[in-house]
């Protein structure tokens, strides 16, 4: 039967790009996008502010909702300092099986955990299941009506600390209203727009950093 996307994007990869070398990961599936088929990827434009988000926390502790193929968890994983505990949630496992390869083809298999399942599940059993305290940094990537209620399951959950820092991909494109309206006027947390465009399109979008007070 025929291939899935991500299935040729893995191809891709590993047709393009050399073993153990993140860049040509990056920018093979890239390339990919931008010639071949698009795919929901966060992409070289918006994958630059995400780039210096984290360079800019440092974090120990990371946690990724939404692997997809495994693109911006190289983005991040490349960045990390040894020891980061790193963990990416995917609810498709389809997708878990292309991801893991596309991380391990890039060489960042020992930085980073892949974990099937769905947020509003996992994210209560972070603590139990991971050892995980608190989050230095939550990249939000899935489902675009799960941000709100995942925002306040990390609250309750006690999953966040003063200075946790979350970054929110598709506040614009598919959007994400009614999280952007959560996070601009609760006074736990300072925001921030990251203009940008929709992965290799023109269409606006951009990110949005929301850093935890209390
Ligand atoms: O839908 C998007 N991503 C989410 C995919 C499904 C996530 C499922 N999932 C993973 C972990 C997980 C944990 N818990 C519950 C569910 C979970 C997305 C879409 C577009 C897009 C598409 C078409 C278009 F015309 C314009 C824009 C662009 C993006 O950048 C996107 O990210
Ligand atoms: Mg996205």
């Amino acid at each position: 039967t025929r291939s899935t996307r991500p299935q040729r994007m893995l191809k891709a990869v590993q047709k393009k790009a050399t073993k153990g070398d993140p860049e040509s990961v990056i920018s093979a599936i890239d390339y990919f996008c931008k010639h071949s088929e698009w795919a929901m990827n966060v992409g070289d434009e918006k994958g630059s502010i995400l780039d210096s988000v984290v360079t800019e926390v440092n974090p120990s502790t990371v946690l990724e909702l939404g692997t997809y193929c495994g693109y911006s968890t190289v983005r991040i994983a490349r960045l990390l300092s040894p020891g980061t505990k790193f963990i990416t949630l995917e609810f498709n496992p389809a997708n878990v099986t292309i991801a893991r390869q596309i991380i391990a083809y890039a060489g960042l298999q020992d930085k980073v955990t892949v974990v099937e399942g769905s947020s509003g599940d996992l994210i209560p059993q972070m603590k139990e299941r991971f050892g995980i305290t608190t989050f230095d940094f939550i990249f939000l990537d899935h489902w675009k009506d799960r941000y709100l209620p995942d925002i306040k399951l990390f609250e309750e959950c006690g999953l966040l600390r003063k200075g946790s820092v979350l970054l929110a991909d598709n506040v614009i494109c598919p959007g994400a209203p009614e999280y952007l309206e959560y996070v601009r006027n609760s006074p736990r947390y300072e925001s921030r727009y990251y203009p940008a465009h929709l992965e290799y399109t023109k269409v606006e979008d951009g990110l949005e950093k929301s850093v935890f007070l209390e």
